[in-house]
């Protein structure tokens, strides 16, 4: 386990913030299984948390129990975030992402679709999401929106950051099964225009409109 951490380390070559990384796809895939089943618990930790009626005393001991769970994983950690990693196959992993984190119980975590025509992720967002009672919370609606809004611009081909992006809220989004699109509209240089949209089985909820922009100097990869 350590020498299988301490070789992402070492292998890792930065390239404009991303990190170029030699660990066979096979040995990514295994870890971020690993990785997923813990955050899922995680996951389920933070809405049981929310949720529990148990007695302040209970509450405590489970309290202490977590603390001793965290002592463990602290045990051997990376010095700072997870970064965004990819290699030779084109297989990138970014873990610690605050949207699709495979390691982050914080992130739903949102599964993109790419397709033909952009791209979309089915998500089911629970308690720890809430803004306005029983409603999805603003910044989770845009926060959700720029990230698959950034990755239809990156098209897994070249890196895309935020400019701008505009968000209408048209009508409140419920928490429970929700269904993101994005598309780009067009391109002027550097700049990519893409739309994006929420909805619930009831039509759209949020349309967004964002122009991301290709850091000058950074590499592009063909399109697959
Ligand atoms: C190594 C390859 C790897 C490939 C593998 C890929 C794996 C993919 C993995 C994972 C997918 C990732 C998915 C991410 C999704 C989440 C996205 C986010 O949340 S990003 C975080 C939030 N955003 C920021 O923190 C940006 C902060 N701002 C900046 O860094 C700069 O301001 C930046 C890059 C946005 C622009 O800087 P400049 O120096 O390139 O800009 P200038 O050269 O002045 O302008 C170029 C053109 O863009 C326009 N422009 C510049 N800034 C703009 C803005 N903020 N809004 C609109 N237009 C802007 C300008 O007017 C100009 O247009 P004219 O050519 O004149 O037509």
């Amino acid at each position: 386990m350590t020498s299988r951490r301490s070789s992402l380390d070492a292998s890792a070559a930065h390239a404009g913030g991303f990190f170029l990384d030699d660990t066979p796809t096979e040995e990514v895939d295994r870890r971020e299984a690993v990785l997923e089943s813990l955050a899922g618990t995680v996951r389920d930790l933070v809405d049981a948390a929310i949720r529990t009626t148990v007695e302040d005393e209970e509450v405590l001991r489970v309290r202490d129990d977590l603390a001793a769970l965290v002592a463990r994983l602290r045990a051997s950690q990376l010095p700072g975030p997870a970064g965004v990693r990819f290699n030779a196959d084109r297989r990138s992993w970014n873990w610690g992402n605050a949207v699709v984190g495979a390691a982050n119980g914080i992130a739903p975590p949102l599964r993109v679709v790419h397709g033909p025509d952009g791209c979309h992720a089915d998500v089911r967002l629970g308690a720890a999401y809430e803004g306005p009672p029983g409603l999805v919370h603003g910044g989770v609606s845009a926060m959700l929106l720029d990230h698959i809004m950034g990755e239809t611009a990156s098209g897994r081909r070249r890196t895309a950051f935020t400019g701008t992006l505009t968000m209408r809220y048209r009508r409140g989004t419920p928490l429970g099964p929700l269904r993101l699109e994005a598309r780009v509209v067009r391109e002027e240089g550097r700049k990519i225009f893409v739309d994006g949209s929420i909805s619930d089985a009831g039509g759209v909820t949020v349309e967004a409109e964002g122009i991301f922009i290709q850091p000058a100097g950074t590499p592009e990869f063909p399109r697959t």
